[in-house]
């Protein structure tokens, strides 16, 4: 059956200028070719195999299986399978045409077949076909690594084989061989310029590792077996050992010996069909004064990879996450390096955020252990989540932990969902206040009013739980306040423990002014001047002589302290004086006002409150002043004393 002699085709249409386009100018790397290749010898695997199935005369034992052998000396590269192989007649339709997919027809027709049989399929032939190739352009790039490509082939329904020869220019020719074996042989004369890059069996063995671990079928580069790792993310996850997981994610990290901390094994059919693993690492090299881990998710389409570090599929605060994602539906380029349409990548990135998101929600909740490992090592990247994700922010806000009043045993953290459930039935608004550590907030004088009522303060000593708490604004319906702020409402029900409810101002009812008093406020007012907006009687002080209010709607001491360390020019709000009319040093003031001849030393003192009352915020304000006055205030009290001699 075999056409006795050698005949010249030449390819269809301006096939000479297409050949130079494709196998030149479509692919960024000229290693793509071998992924191009490896990927048509297994669909032609995976054809066979499906063909197997139904056809029992086409069974037989031999391991379906591709392999690369280089050879220096006949500066060649060849790529062989032994699956469904190529007629005369299929050589001149897929090879011998530029974009047609053989590959696209087989799956037409199998689904078509498939349809056909739907009601009568006995034949328990169900085979998951899946097949890369689509374009009918793949197999043109190997004239990016070869002068002149064989390709020696017999299909599995005939007993001689062919031959076709191409130099990639414009013709072809095929003429028949006696001996081949079954599938298909790509010889490729390699370019002068590849021949040392692709005779390299190590070489080559990256390139299968890069992008093609995961074809569904045993490739080897010489004898060696390269691609053993399964791609489990297609396997469903009962079936999928702890061993396994591990494995891979080691594969993909390059991090031996190293478990990861926790893992999401996921698959989706609609709206979106994906699959996925993503894993946590157990150690935030960051927090150990590593750079910024500059990695993405590893993106695959039917597992031949696309992009091995795609930093879109999840959102920057989740950049710790490693994993692959695997999606049939992704709209490849052509060339498989890029996408062809990208607006699948954000429905992805949706999925996968909410999906991550509400892992860690019952990661949290099961396993409490874990995930204090995992907030501890993470946490920070996660809080910048509440800034940024709008969508997500309420999500985020539930993983966050603080340190609170409520336990300050160092180290104890609440979530803001165990703080609404404690809240007074009458409290509107969530309390926190930040400061430098644990110890200077359980001193801070704002502190004083909630701790004597029983109201529950978070404790934030990290600006950025304070930058992601003031994005957040509101959680469940309860506002959250910083407590140096004017914009504090206390709850009716919490009164001091020595006061009435009868006062005219919530919260100051005890605080009975002293004669003298609001002299003392307008002396204070008057030496302050435009430092502060106002000066005012205390609410919400219990020893302390005075406190700075932030106005109402302006940021927290704390983040205005870190902004003016950071920002150039940073102008820090006027705040509010408040002066608490029971503390001694005031009552003391208050009754040395009334004769006026006392109004410097009480300016001063309202001066040196005011600084003191900076300080204790971390911010220095006027030091050469504050000295002085420190001084002359010492110089005074020195002259006051007097030596007791017993
Ligand atoms: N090793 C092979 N064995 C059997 N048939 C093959 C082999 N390589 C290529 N073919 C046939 O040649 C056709 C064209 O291959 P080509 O790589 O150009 O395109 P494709 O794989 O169909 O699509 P894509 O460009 O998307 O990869 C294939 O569809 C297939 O029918």
């Amino acid at each position: 059956m075999t056409t006795a002699t050698r005949e010249e085709f030449t390819f269809q249409t301006e096939i000479k200028q297409l050949l130079n386009i494709l196998s030149h100018s479509l692919y960024q790397n000229r290693e793509i070719a071998v992924r191009e290749l490896i990927s048509n010898a297994s669909d032609s695997l995976n054809k066979l195999r499906h063909i197997q199935l139904s056809e029992a005369q086409y069974r037989d034992d031999a391991a379906l299986k591709i392999t690369l052998l280089p050879d220096a000396t006949a500066k060649t590269l060849t790529i062989v399978d032994n699956g469904v192989g190529l007629t005369r007649e299929e050589l001149i339709e897929n090879l011998g045409t530029i974009a047609h997919s053989g590959s696209l027809d087989f799956m037409k027709k199998a689904a078509e077949a498939k349809s056909a049989n739907h009601d009568a399929d006995s034949s328990g032939s169900k085979s998951d076909l899946s097949l890369i190739g689509q374009f009918g352009v793949g197999f043109y790039a190997a004239f990016m690594l070869a002068d002149t490509v064989e390709v020696i082939t017999r299909s599995y329904r005939e007993e001689t084989g062919w031959k076709w020869t191409s130099d990639g220019t414009g013709q072809y020719s095929i003429e028949p061989v006696d001996e081949a074996p079954r599938g298909a042989q790509i010889v490729l004369h390699l370019k002068e310029d590849a021949i040392e890059e692709f005779t390299k069996e190590y070489r080559l063995e990256s390139i299968v590792r890069r992008y093609s671990t995961f074809v569904p079928h045993a490739v080897y580069v010489g004898e060696k077996h390269v691609n053993n790792q399964p791609p489990i993310w297609v396997e469903p996850k009962s079936q999928v050992t702890p061993e396994q997981y591990k494995s891979f994610y080691q594969w993909l990290t390059h991090h031996a010996n190293e478990e990861p901390l926790w893992h999401l094994h996921l698959s989706a059919d609609s709206p979106l069909q994906f699959q996925s693993i993503l894993y946590c690492p157990p150690v935030n090299l960051e927090l150990q004064g590593f750079g910024r881990l500059e990695h993405g998710l590893t993106l695959c389409a039917k597992r031949i990879l696309v992009q091995d570090d795609n930093k879109d599929l999840l959102p920057d605060y989740l950049h710790f996450v490693y994993g692959l994602v695997d999606s049939a539906d992704l709209p490849l380029n052509v060339s498989r390096e890029t996408l062809q349409d990208n607006r699948l990548i954000p429905k992805l990135r949706k999925v996968l955020t909410k999906k991550v998101l509400d892992y860690l929600a019952e990661l949290a909740e099961e396993q409490p252990a874990t995930y204090a490992k995992f907030y501890e090592q993470f946490g920070m990247v996660l809080r910048g989540g509440v800034g940024v994700d709008f969508e997500n922010r309420e999500k985020i806000a539930r993983l966050l932990r603080l340190a609170s009043s409520h336990d300050v045993t160092p180290g104890a953290t609440t979530s803001l969902g165990e703080y609404v459930k404690r809240m007074r039935e009458d409290q509107t608004q969530i309390y926190y206040l930040g400061g430098p550590d644990l110890a200077s907030l359980l001193r801070n004088p704002h502190y004083e009013t909630f701790r004597d009522r029983g109201l529950e303060v978070l404790f934030l000593t990290d600006p950025v739980d304070e930058f992601a708490l003031s994005h957040l604004q509101e959680f469940d319906g309860k506002s959250l306040v910083s407590i140096d702020s004017a914009d504090i409402q206390l709850p009716a029900s919490a009164e001091s423990p020595s006061s009435s409810t009868t006062g005219e101002e919530q919260g100051s009812s005890s605080q009975i002014a002293p004669a003298g008093f609001d002299r003392v406020l307008e002396v204070f007012r008057q030496a302050l001047g435009e430092r502060v907006q106002d000066v005012r009687k205390a609410t919400r002080l219990a020893t302390s002589p005075v406190c700075l209010v932030n106005p109402q709607g302006s940021m927290s001491s704390q983040l205005q302290k870190v902004l003016s360390q950071t920002v150039k020019d940073f102008n820090l709000s006027r705040r509010i004086l408040e002066v608490n009319p029971q503390a001694p040093l005031i009552s003391r003031l208050a009754s040395l006002s009334s004769s006026g001849t006392n109004d410097d030393f009480i300016a001063d003192c309202g001066l040196q409150l005011y600084a003191s009352a900076m300080l204790l915020d971390g911010l220095v304000v006027e030091p050469d002043l504050t000295a002085d006055r420190m001084r002359k205030l010492m110089e005074e009290a020195a002259d006051k004393r007097t030596v007791i001699i017993t």
